[in-house]
Parts: structure tokens; sequence; C-alpha cells
């Protein structure tokens, strides 16, 4: 496993059980600073599990979680910002006060706090609401008042547990933007998410996990090269099995178009040539499988 840099999250050798349920294994994993973490695997897999233990709202079987190479004391926590699945708002105070009285939780002065949340209030499209109540938003405005609250006090790391369920594609892009921009200020960013797409486009690293263990870990462009290189063909001219034999060919599905799986030293000009023998070929080009296609198969062998 790498070290984390300064400033860096580490989560090293959880393990958790519920009675006979093992929901996490020797779960290990590191964020750096400026990195965005991206958390997936299947229901009940045990993504939350791990991120209420870098909360420390609940406790770990073994294993230990540093935040600066530090185990996280309270002190720690109270730097980072999170976001629960179950939410955390008090729904009858008003977004505003909501926002400043968190705040000051965390140590900020009066005016800074006030200055804080009427920022995140405006960079979120809440604003309109700040003397709302927190049950009479929308679900998704009430998540964006949940992300202005862990973003109020400038947490040094930001744990974000399903931040994007529910959000309209315009809150997508806000949610994003934001993500992007605290990891730039140098901020390790974890989020879990269904949303693999949103996974792939904006996550450095990716940890997928099955049944509570890490099943495939890795930046998105090194996983997606370990599901192997696919060549897509459209040759409407050459007959099923075409391809079968050819050096490099590992495996070939014939449809309107071929996609062979094909080994590193695979001759695309001789793979090219072979389809041309039987015609025009119309696409042909090679391609790593999708987030999406890897999952299945990570969270389909276990
Ligand atoms: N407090 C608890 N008591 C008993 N079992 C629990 C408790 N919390 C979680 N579990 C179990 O631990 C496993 C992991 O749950 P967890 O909520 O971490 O999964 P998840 O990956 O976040 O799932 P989802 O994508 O559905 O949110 C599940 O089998 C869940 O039922």
């Amino acid at each position: 496993m790498t070290s984390p840099a300064s400033g860096g999250l580490a989560v090293v050798g959880l393990d958790k059980r519920f009675g006979d349920l093992v929901a996490l294994r020797d779960m290990t994993f590191t964020v750096q600073p400026g990195e965005i973490f991206g958390f997936v695997g299947s229901n009940g897999a045990g993504k939350s599990t791990t991120m209420r233990i870098i909360l420390g709202v609940l406790a770990a079987d073994a294993g230990q979680v540093t935040v600066d190479g530090r185990p996280v004391d309270a002190d720690a926590r109270r730097r980072i910002g999170y976001m629960p699945e179950e939410r955390g708002l008090y729904p009858k105070m008003k977004v505003g006060e909501q926002l400043i009285y968190l705040a000051r939780l965390h140590g900020l002065s009066k005016t800074d706090a006030q200055e804080r949340a009427g920022y995140w209030m405006e960079r979120l499209g809440i604003d309109s609401r700040i003397d709302d109540n927190v049950s009479d938003l929308s679900l998704g405005n009430q998540q964006r008042v949940q992300l202005a609250a862990a973003l109020v006090f400038d947490p040094t790391v930001l744990v974000l547990d399903e931040p994007f369920s529910g959000l309209d594609p315009v809150a997508v892009d806000v949610m994003s933007d934001v993500l992007v921009e605290k990891a730039q200020q140098g901020v390790p960013v974890i989020f879990s998410s269904h949303q693999l797409d949103l996974v792939q486009r904006l996550c450095d690293t990716v940890g997928i996990i099955a049944k509570g263990e890490m099943r495939a870990l890795g930046t998105v462009d090194d996983l997606r090269r370990s599901g192997g290189v696919h060549l897509e063909v459209q040759a409407p001219g050459a007959p099923e099995g075409w391809a079968d034999g050819l050096p490099g060919v590992v495996a070939a599905e014939y449809d309107s178009t071929t996609v062979l799986s094909v080994a590193d030293d695979y001759d695309d000009q001789q793979i090219l040539a072979a389809a041309l023998a039987h015609g025009p070929v119309h696409r042909f080009a090679a391609t790593t499988p999708e987030l999406t296609e890897l999952f299945r198969e990570v969270v389909t062998a276990s």
C-alpha cells in the first residue's frame, strides 16, 4: 500500500463484525491530499460501515484510520467534513442558522461562521432558502444543505456517503465542481456512489468492494486497462469466426459488430487485413472496458 503524503487519509486493515456478519475484512486504502477516491460496491458491501469507522461513529474490531500519519482522535475528527448516508440535519432549524451553528461547533468565530455559511449557501444555490426550515426543502435541496454542512468549517478531509443520490443534473454538476475544487485545494476526498459514470469521470482512484473486502483498487485508467483491450470491428461482409485463431486474439463475440478480446502484443494491422479480406470495414477501434463492466465482473466473481 502507498503511504499517504502529508495530510492524506489512510484506512489500514479494518475488520468489523455485526454478530455473525462479517461487514469488513482487512479494509485497506489510502487517499492522498488532492485525490478523489470513489468507493463503490453493491448494496450492503460495507461502504457506509467503513465511512462510519473513519468518522468514529462506529468502532472497528481491528485496524486503524490515520490522517496525516496520526490515528484519528476527536480533534482530527472535527476537521473531517462528513455527509452521512442517513443525513444529519435538524429538520426544524432554519438553513442559515443551522449552518452557522455547525460552523461554530467546529470552532469558527461568529463572523467567520456567518461568512462561510453565506459563501456555501450561495455557491450551492440555496441562499434564497436561508430562512426556511430544512424540513420544508425538497430532498435534493436538503442534500445541498447537507453538503454545505460538511464544508462550512473548511474541512481538511471530506468523507461523503452517496452525495449524488437523488440529485438533479444541475445539482450533480454543482456537487462535482465542488469536489474537484476541494481536491485541487489539497483535500483528500472520498465518496461512495452507485453512479459509476460519475465515479469514472471524477475519481483519480477507485476501490471496488464486495462483501466487506476490497476486490479492486487503483486509478480509473489502470483498472480499466486491467480489464484488457477490446477491439471493435464492424465488417458486415465478414463471416462469423473470421477472427478465430488470429495471433493475439484471445476471444471473439460475433454480432453486428465483432468484439475481440486481444492480448497485449496483438497486431492490429494483421487483424484489420483479415477483416478487409471479407469486404469493407466501417469501424475499427480499440477500447478499454467501462468501469461499469469491470464492476459487474468484480462483483459477480465474488
Ligand atoms: N448497525 C448494524 N447492525 C447490524 N448490521 C449492520 C449494521 N450496519 C450495517 N450492517 C450490515 O453490514 C453490512 C454492510 O453495510 P453497509 O451499510 O456498510 O453497506 P453499504 O456498502 O454502505 O451499502 P449501501 O450501498 O446499500 O448503502 C450489511 O450487511 C449491513 O446489513
